[in-house]
């Protein structure tokens, strides 16, 4: 059996997409996923997600890691699939989607892709890092020698130390470039190495730098090894609402997967 699929990046970080809304593809089949995703055996991605249908909203989000596993929000997907909805006229200008962790609004501005986040209640100051939830776990901590440290060896190691263990963090690094623009690496889990971007990494780096003071603004500019990305948000008593995550989304190429 062949199945066509189509490859998009946002900022460098790349999946494999799949049109499922006739439910044609196993999603319990782990190692086939995985293989897919593979840069060597397969097509080569971060991740591999499906557009399904939905019953309310536009469409839904099924979001697997590297390693085969279905895995939490992923923003810089959540842009692609919403690219990859439009190029199939799915929807137009804007739209509404289900992931597995709620709703999410979608604008189109000209090349880039807005995707609203869900709002952000708590944000933990452990002094040497900060942790927070932006529809994916995120342990924020800052690294002067960005350029040129380990994030491979050091990510691992946070990612399954303590406190997060098997279920583990992704792993964000952050250098201040100017009061509100950022440089960010991050680690990240279910890739088990360094991504060239990642959308909810950035959206808890731009909270927890407000967090923190380091910067006064509420739209924050972040440097990613693939890119460029933006983060705006509302700060209320309740923590962060409003939160929206801007970027490009681009598709790379189409073809048919034997299976
Ligand atoms: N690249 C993603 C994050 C994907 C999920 C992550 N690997 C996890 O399992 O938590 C993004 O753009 O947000």
């Amino acid at each position: 059996m062949t199945h066509t699929f189509y490859k998009y990046q946002g900022t460098g970080n790349d999946f494999v997409m799949i049109d499922n809304r006739l439910n044609t593809f196993n999603k319990q089949d782990t190692a086939l996923i995985n293989r897919l995703c593979d840069r060597r055996f397969g097509i080569g991605a971060d991740g591999l997600i499906l557009l399904e249908n939905h019953d309310e909203a536009d469409f839904k989000m099924v979001y697997y890691n590297a390693d085969g596993n279905e895995s939490t929000m992923c923003g810089n997907g959540g842009r692609c699939l919403s690219q990859f909805a439009k190029d199939l006229n799915v929807i137009d200008k804007k739209a509404s989607f289900e992931a597995i962790d709620g709703m999410h609004h979608v604008v189109f501005d000209g090349d880039l892709v807005q995707l609203q986040m869900q709002d952000v209640p708590t944000v933990e100051d452990h002094k040497s890092y900060v942790f927070l939830n932006t529809g994916s776990p995120h342990h924020v901590q800052f690294e002067d020698n960005i350029a040129s440290f380990d994030i491979k060896t050091i990510g691992r190691n946070i990612r399954n130390g303590a406190p997060y263990y098997k279920e583990g963090t992704n792993v964000n690094f952050v250098k201040k470039i100017s009061s509100n623009e950022f440089q960010v690496r991050t680690y990240e889990r279910g890739v088990e190495d360094e991504t060239l971007s990642c959308g909810t990494g950035v959206t808890a780096v731009a909270i927890a730098m407000n967090y923190l003071g380091e910067t006064p603004d509420n739209t924050v500019h972040l440097k990613v090894q693939g890119g460029e990305l933006k983060v705006s948000f509302t700060k209320t008593e309740s923590g962060y609402n409003n939160v929206w995550l801007t970027g490009p989304a681009k598709q790379v190429f189409k073809g048919e997967i034997a299976w």
